[in-house]
C-alpha cells in the first residue's frame, strides 16, 4: 500500500535516459542535487531570454541579446596570436561580426560556411565601434532554428552543467509526464483556475514572456501549492500520530492555579488568559497535546507555563521545563519558584553542573514523585532521569528543532503532553511551515504599563558622545548592555571585537565596571560575568548576540547595539526586548557603521517606529527572506524547491488547512484524492508522511 505507485516509475529513473545526459552529465546533475528526473521537473526556470526573430540587428540597441537570420559572410582569422577569430556576416540591414576566442579556423569554415544563411542568436555589443557577438549562443540553418524558442527558459546551473543541456534533458523528461489523477480539491481548482499537474509543468518549463514566470502564473502558483501541501500532509500526518499517543488525561482541579493566581501582584492579560484556557483544554482531553506558544518578548510566557504545570501537579503528575543553556534552565527556575512556593509545588533544578551527591539525591526525588516541578537543560532528558509519572513537557526556544527532531520525539513515543515556548514572533506563513504540526497559542498582547523604549539610531563615527553619555548613566547608578557586531562567518572575530570593546569601555569607565560575555567563553565563567551584572556589580555588560534569548535583569534599562545593521531585525527586536523591564524609562541605541545604504536605513527605521514583534518579523520577510528571517540552517525549516514563503505567503495557510481537512475525512488516505496526494508525497519526497501513513 505504502509503495511508490507505478505511473511515477519513469519519473524515478536514471538521468541517463534523457536526452543528452551521459554518465558524466548525470554524475554533474546529481552532485547539484538532481537525482532523478522528477528533480529535473521541480527545478523551474528562474528568468528567461527573449530570442524573438528580429529582421536587422537595428531594431535592438546593445549590449542585448539578439536573434537575427544572416548571411554568412568573409572568415577573418587572427593576424597575430591570442586575437580572435572573426566571422563577418549581414542581416537585413547591415553586417556585424561573430567573433570566437581560441576557435579552430577549420571547424568554423565547416560549422559557417560563406554565402549560406544561418539562423543566429547571441549578446550584441559594441566593441571599438563595431556590431558583434562574442561566442553565439545558437547558430543553426534556418530549417533547424525552429528550436529556438522565441522566449528561452534560464535555468539555476551549477558547475558543468549549461543551459543547451538543461533545455534538452527537461523536454524528454516532461516527455515521460504521466497523467496522474489530481490531489488538489477540484473546487479549489477550479475557483484558483490552476491547470493539471503535468500541464502546469510544461507550462512552467515553457514560459513564453517574463509574465509567465511570475510566481502568481496559475502554474507556477499551482505548482508551489502542491509542495506546500505535500509538506503540510506530512505534518499533518504527523500531527495525529503525536497526538494519537496520549492516554491519560489531566484535567486538575485548579486548587494550585488559584493559589498562584492570588499570589500575583498582577492581573494576567486577555492573552495569557486564553492561552491557559486554551492549553488547560489540551492538557483535559486524551490527546497528546502539541502545542506552540508564541509570544513575544516580555509578554509573559511564564505565567502561562507555569498554570499549564500546575494543572499537571493538581492531577497527580509531573512537569519538567527545559531551556537550551544553563543561564536560561537557572533564569526559568528563578522565575518560576516564586510561583510554585505560592502553589505550594516543590520545583527544583538540573542541569550538567549537578554532580555527586546532589545529584542523586534529587533524582531519587524525582523517582519518588517528590519533585513535581524539575526544571533544567536538555540534562533532564539524561538516561538515568526517571519520573514518576511525567506528563508535561514545556521546551523553550526551540527553534533550533526542526519538524523531523520534533517527529523523532513523539515516534520515541513518551506519551508526554508538549509545549514549546517561542519568544521570536515569527510571520503566520513560516509558523506554519515550520510549527505546523503543532497547535498554536500566540501571546500577542504585552502586559500593562510597560514604558516604551526609546529607540535611536546613532552612526558609530560618533562613538565618544555615545561612551560619553553611557558614562553619565551609569553615574546615575543606570545599567547597559552592549552588543557587539555579528560576524556570521565567524565567532572568533566575534569575540576578538568583543575583547576590544570590553577593553576600551574598562579604559574610558574604569576597572570593575564593565563585565563581558561570549560565546566562547567556558560556561562557568561566562555564568560568573552574568551573575555579576544581574547582582548590579558591573554596571556595563559587553556581549556577543549570547546574551539574546531570554536573560532578565530589571535593572538594565540601556542597549547598545553595535554594527546594528548586521543584525536581523527580529534578533534586533529580540535584544531591545532584554530592557523596558524595570521601572525606569528606557533606551536602545543601534549604532551603525557609516555609511548605512537606503535600504538598510529603512529597515533600522522600523524598529523606531514599532515595538510589535509580528509586524517587525513581516517587514523583515519582505526585505530579506524567509531563511534569513530565521537562519535556515539551524532553523529546521524546510528548503523549499518551487515555493515562495515571501510572495506566495497566502498558499500556506490555505494548504494546512486543506490538508487538514483531507485527511480528516480520509485519514489513511485510502479515498481516490487520497490516493493521489500519496503521489504527491512521493514525488516530492516527503517520504517521512508515506511512513506515517503506515503507522496508522
Ligand atoms: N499580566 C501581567 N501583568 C504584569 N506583569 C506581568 C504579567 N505577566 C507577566 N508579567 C511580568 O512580566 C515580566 C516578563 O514575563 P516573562 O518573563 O514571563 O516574559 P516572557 O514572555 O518569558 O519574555 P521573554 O521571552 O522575553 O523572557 C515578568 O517580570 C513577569 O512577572
Amino acid at each position: 500500500m505504502t509503495g511508490r505507485p507505478e505511473a511515477l516509475f519513469p519519473l524515478f529513473g536514471t538521468l541517463t535516459r534523457l536526452d543528452g545526459v551521459g554518465a558524466k552529465t548525470a554524475q554533474v546533475m546529481i552532485d547539484a542535487g538532481i537525482a532523478k528526473p522528477a528533480d529535473l521537473l521541480l527545478t523551474l526556470p528562474v528568468s528567461g531570454v527573449d530570442r524573438r526573430r528580429r529582421g536587422s540587428i537595428r531594431e535592438v540597441i546593445a549590449p542585448c541579446i539578439v536573434t537575427v537570420e544572416v548571411t554568412i559572410g568573409a572568415h577573418l582569422p587572427p593576424k597575430t596570436k591570442g586575437k580572435p577569430y572573426r566571422v563577418t556576416v549581414e542581416d537585413e540591414q547591415t553586417s556585424f561580426q561573430l567573433v570566437f576566442f581560441h576557435a579552430r579556423g577549420d571547424y568554423l569554415q565547416k560549422l559557417l560556411p560563406t554565402g549560406q544563411r544561418r539562423v543566429v542568436s547571441g549578446k550584441l555589443e559594441l566593441f571599438d565601434g563595431i556590431a558583434q557577438i562574442v561566442h553565439p549562443d545558437h547558430m543553426l540553418p534556418p530549417a533547424e532554428a525552429e528550436t529556438i524558442p522565441a522566449f528561452e527558459p534560464v535555468y539555476p546551473l551549477h558547475a558543468g552543467l549549461t543551459q543547451k543541456t538543461m533545455w534538452k534533458a527537461t523536454r524528454s523528461a516532461l516527455a515521460l509526464l504521466p497523467d496522474l489523477p489530481d490531489w488538489i480539491d477540484p473546487a479549489q481548482k477550479a475557483r484558483e483556475g490552476w491547470p493539471d499537474w503535468a500541464q502546469a509543468l510544461h507550462l512552467a518549463h515553457n514560459p513564453q514572456s517574463s509574465v509567465d514566470l511570475s510566481p502568481h502564473h496559475p502554474a507556477r502558483a499551482r505548482l508551489a501549492y502542491d509542495e506546500l501541501m505535500a509538506h503540510q500532509i506530512t505534518l499533518a500526518l504527523a500531527r495525529i500520530t503525536a497526538r494519537r499517543a496520549k492516554g491519560v488525561a489531566s484535567a486538575g482541579d485548579g486548587h494550585l492555579q488559584t493559589r498562584v493566581l492570588a499570589d500575583l501582584p498582577y492581573r494576567p492579560t486577555g492573552a495569557q488568559t486564553r492561552a491557559i484556557a486554551e492549553i488547560g483544554s489540551d492538557l483535559a482531553a486524551p490527546l497528546r497535546m502539541n502545542r506552540l506558544l508564541q509570544g513575544d518578548v516580555g509578554s509573559g510566557k511564564t505565567l502561562v507555563a507555569m498554570m499549564a504545570l500546575c494543572q499537571i501537579v493538581e492531577s497527580g503528575g509531573q512537569g519538567v521545563m527545559m531551556a537550551p543553556t544553563e543561564i536560561l534552565a537557572r533564569q526559568h527556575y528563578a522565575g518560576l519558584e516564586p510561583l510554585a512556593a505560592a502553589a505550594g509545588i516543590r520545583l527544583e533544578v538540573l542541569t550538567g553542573r549537578d554532580k555527586g551527591h546532589d545529584r542523586a539525591t534529587k533524582l531519587a526525588a524525582l523517582a519518588q514523585g517528590e519533585i513535581q516541578i524539575l526544571v533544567g537543560t536538555h540534562a533532564v532528558f539524561q538516561k538515568d532521569v526517571h519520573f514518576h509519572d511525567l506528563r508535561l513537557a514545556v521546551i523553550d526556544e526551540q527553534h533550533r528543532f526542526g519538524v523531523a527532531q520534533r517527529m523523532e520525539l513523539g515516534a520515541k513515543g513518551r506519551a508526554v503532553d508538549v509545549l514549546v515556548m517561542t519568544a521570536t514572533p515569527i510571520p503566520r506563513s513560516l509558523a506554519l511551515a515550520q510549527y505546523g504540526d503543532m497547535d498554536v497559542s500566540v501571546l500577542d498582547e504585552k502586559p500593562p504599563g510597560r514604558k516604551p523604549v526609546q529607540t535611536a539610531l546613532v552612526s558609530a563615527a560618533r562613538m565618544d558622545e555615545i561612551v560619553a553619555k553611557l558614562r553619565a548613566a551609569v553615574a546615575e547608578g543606570r545599567q547597559a548592555y552592549w552588543v557587539c557586531p555579528l560576524v556570521e562567518e565567524s565567532e572568533v572575530v566575534e569575540m576578538t571585537a568583543a575583547e576590544d570593546r570590553f577593553k576600551r569601555l574598562r579604559a574610558a569607565l574604569g576597572e570593575g565596571v564593565v563585565g563581558l560575555v561570549h560565546g566562547q567563553m567556558p560556561v562557568a565563567e561566562k555564568d560568573a560575568a552574568m551573575a555579576r551584572f544581574v547582582s548590579g556589580e558591573t554596571r556595563v555588560l559587553v556581549a556577543t548576540t549570547v546574551i539574546e534569548v531570554g536573560v532578565n535583569v530589571p535593572n538594565a534599562s540601556i542597549m547598545m547595539i553595535e554594527g546594528a545593521e548586521s543584525f536581523g531585525l527580529a534578533q534586533l527586536h529580540q535584544l531591545r526586548g532584554r530592557v523596558g523591564r524595570g521601572a525606569a524609562a528606557s533606551t536602545c541605541l543601534l549604532i551603525y557603521q557609516p555609511p548605512l545604504s537606503q535600504n538598510g536605513r529603512k529597515r533600522l527605521e522600523i524598529l523606531r517606529e514599532t515595538e510589535d514583534g509580528f509586524r517587525i518579523s513581516e517587514e523583515d520577510l519582505m526585505m530579506r527572506g524567509a531563511g534569513d528571517v530565521i537562519g535556515t540552517a539551524q532553523s529546521g525549516l524546510p528548503r523549499f524547491r518551487i515555493a515562495d514563503l515571501e510572495r506566495q505567503a497566502g498558499l500556506m495557510a490555505v494548504a494546512q488547512s486543506d490538508a487538514r481537512k483531507l485527511l480528516h475525512d480520509d485519514p489513511d488516505l485510502q479515498m481516490p484524492r487520497g490516493q493521489a496526494a500519496r503521489s504527491l508525497l512521493w514525488l516530492l519526497e516527503q517520504d517521512r508522511g508515506i511512513r506515517l501513513i503506515s503507522i496508522g
